[in-house]
């Protein structure tokens, strides 16, 4: 989830995306022949299953193959880097995951999913890699599968943990106080890859579209400053400012600008979006009851948790 920075940090400007206690799990075994098998009861297709072979036949499924292209863009090019990390590229797997993240909210599911994945199937092929490694081909994964664009941010986080600043390939972990977060989810999904198209698109018609991104890298770094001193009070109103500029980029919705709203009115310190927008999930500082209660009774929030920054990235279990 992101403290700052998110669609801005795809074309160079610094980001602070911090892990939360929600997981994705994904198991590996390797098969006897070169098929591949993935079961994933999350996904909004209501649970299925798919196998197929290592490079020819279609998918044996019973749903539209776009949709399940689409569905298992992530995991297919996951167990891709994998296999070639191992040097073997003929390697059967049976997937099986399960996450408690919600799809497409901003949660980076797609992240957690991807990183999960090479990490259980290498250690299955026998190669172990550091989550730096696992990173870094992690953020191959979502580049191409968000169509050629993505930053490092959600996939370096996911792999270490902890809160970091990611600016282009300079990854690092930061330390942060104790930050009282809440989440507001709207119940939808969004497509990470056509909402960044869509910036890039505004980005190339307007100018001030170009420098609302060069706002957002600034912001980022008071953000930075206000995190150091431990000023919960700073990072809620450059949050809120944050929420704004990335509306400017047209990725908030109804129910996000909703649920920002509610949040504050709620007593929140500040409100905005998470991730790629367009609906999903909205993140909040506050440290007493108030806008998660607030939340609670909004029409457009679904779901309303408080989210502890996870010290642990991706482990083996
Ligand atoms: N539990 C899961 N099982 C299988 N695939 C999953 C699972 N969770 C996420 N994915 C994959 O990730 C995709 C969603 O990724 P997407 O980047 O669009 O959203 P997100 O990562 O949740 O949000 P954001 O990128 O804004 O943080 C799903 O369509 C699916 O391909
Ligand atoms: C919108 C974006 O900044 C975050 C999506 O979780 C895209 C990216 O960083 O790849
Ligand atoms: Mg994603």
């Amino acid at each position: 989830m992101y403290l700052f920075g998110e669609h801005a940090v795809v074309y160079g400007e610094p980001a602070v995306p911090c892990a939360i206690e929600r997981r994705a799990t994904v198991t590996v075994a390797e098969r006897g022949d070169d098929r591949q098998r993935v079961s994933a009861a999350d996904l909004t297709l209501d649970g299925f299953t798919v196998e197929y072979g290592a490079s020819d036949d279609a998918p044996d499924v019973d749903v539209p193959t776009p949709l399940v292209e689409a569905a298992m863009g992530y995991v297919d090019a996951a167990m891709a880097t994998a296999r070639d990390a191992a040097d073997r590229p003929d390697a059967g797997l049976d997937v099986t995951i399960e996450s408690d993240i919600p799809l497409g909210a901003g949660l980076g599911s797609s992240a957690a999913v991807v990183v999960a994945a090479i990490d259980a199937a290498t250690r299955e092929l026998g190669v172990d890699l550091a989550p730096e490694a696992i990173a870094e081909r992690a953020y191959e994964v979502e580049r191409d599968v968000q169509s050629g664009e993505a930053s490092r941010a959600d996939t370096f986080c996911s792999a270490v943990g902890g809160a970091v600043r990611v600016e282009g390939s300079d990854c690092r972990t930061l330390a942060t106080p104790d930050l009282p977060f809440v989440v507001g989810y709207d119940g939808t999904s969004h497509d990470t890859g056509e909402l960044v198209a869509g910036v890039r698109a505004l980005r190339e018609e307007y100018d001030f579209a170009r420098d609302t991104v060069g706002s957002i890298g600034d912001l980022v770094r008071r953000g930075e400053e206000a995190l150091r001193e431990g000023d919960v009070a700073e990072l809620g109103r450059l949050m809120d400012v944050n929420h704004g500029l990335l509306a400017a980029l047209g990725v908030s919705a109804r129910s996000l600008d909703e649920m920002v709203w509610a949040a504050r009115e709620g007593g929140a310190a500040g409100a905005k979006l998470t991730g790629a927008g367009g609906g999903g999930c909205i993140v909040a500082l506050d440290d007493g009851a108030g806008a998660e209660t607030a939340l609670s009774l909004t029409p457009a929030c679904d779901e309303s948790f408080r989210a502890e920054l996870a010290t642990d990235g991706v482990r083996a279990e």
